[in-house]
């Protein structure tokens, strides 16, 4: 997928909702632990519920590692279910990844090409060369860990280097890297006053946002800071959208969350594109 097929899937659906599929199975329904593979049924129950409502969906690894060779296999069915039933849909796998140079083209090669997801999330900490590997495989992005929304992120993340704060050198020398156009970032909801100083930095790039919903990021700061031209923005929820509710009605109660925060990035959109209408921004 391209960046110019995501911006056109945002502006039809009018949403930048990326719903994060953090299975945990002590939360999931009591009903589906019954099912041969209660991950991959809550998955497919939620995608169902929410595929009209959100632009991307973004497991993240680690609740599927947790489980094993079970938890690998759902969470190989969940992604080939997006990519049958949805292929409009952007997919993220959240894994965090980054390692010296060969053993990093092999976790592009699971996530990007195995699996096939659009993107994979990576640490920056050991550089260039950890990185490239990533961002050579064609049509997919790597999703580089900037400023993250957990606290830990002021131990090193904001700290002043001769450069400026760390994260500012992570956004700027990733851009000097070999298909640095294949690059997102992570930028956490909860760190909205930042959001400026970003976008002077990575203008154009696409920015995926965790930390609204359960941490306590505010949709609309990171909109009026973050938000570019072609919107620029995968904003993420997991816990608020698809624990919403634990009965047999779990995936409605999902889907009603995922509107609510769905309208409000409607309008958000609809704002912006009057504003620009108007040159009035
Ligand atoms: O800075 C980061 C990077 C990744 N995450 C991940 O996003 C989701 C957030 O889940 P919520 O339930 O909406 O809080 C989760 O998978 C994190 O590992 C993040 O939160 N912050």
């Amino acid at each position: 997928m391209t960046t110019e097929q995501l911006h056109a899937e945002i502006l039809r659906k009018k949403s930048f909702l990326c719903i994060g599929l953090d299975v945990d199975l002590d939360k999931i329904p009591q009903h589906l632990l019954d099912t041969e593979d209660p991950i991959f049924e809550f998955n497919k129950a939620i995608i169902d519920a929410t595929h009209d409502l959100a632009v991307a969906y973004k497991p993240n690894t680690a609740f599927y590692e947790a489980y094993g060779l079970k938890g690998w296999h759902a969470l190989e069915k969940t992604i080939n279910y997006l990519n049958q039933r949805h292929p409009e849909i952007f997919t993220i796998a959240d894994a965090k990844r980054g390692d010296i140079g060969n053993t990093s083209a092999m976790y592009a090669k699971a996530f990007l090409e195995d699996l096939a997801f659009d993107s994979v999330t990576v640490a920056p900490y050991m550089g260039r060369d950890s990185v490239e590997p990533f961002l050579a495989v064609k049509n997919k992005f790597t999703i580089l860990l900037a400023l993250t929304s957990n606290g830990g992120a002021y131990d090193f993340q904001t700290q002043k280097t001769d450069e400026g704060e760390l994260y500012k050198t992570v956004l700027k020398t990733s851009r000097t890297w070999q298909n640095s156009g294949n690059l997102m970032y992570v930028i956490g909801a909860t760190k909205a006053e930042y959001f400026s100083e970003v976008r002077r930095i990575v203008p154009d790039s696409f920015l995926l946002v965790p930390g609204v919903g359960a941490q306590g990021g505010s949709l609309k700061e990171v909109c009026r800071y973050g938000m570019n031209d072609i919107i620029g923005l995968l904003v993420n929820s997991s816990r608020g959208i698809i624990y919403a509710g634990n009965g047999e009605d779990f995936a409605e109660m999902a889907r009603a969350e995922a509107y609510t925060m769905q309208q409000e990035m409607c309008e958000i959109i609809i704002d912006s594109q009057l504003s620009k209408a108007l040159d009035i921004r």
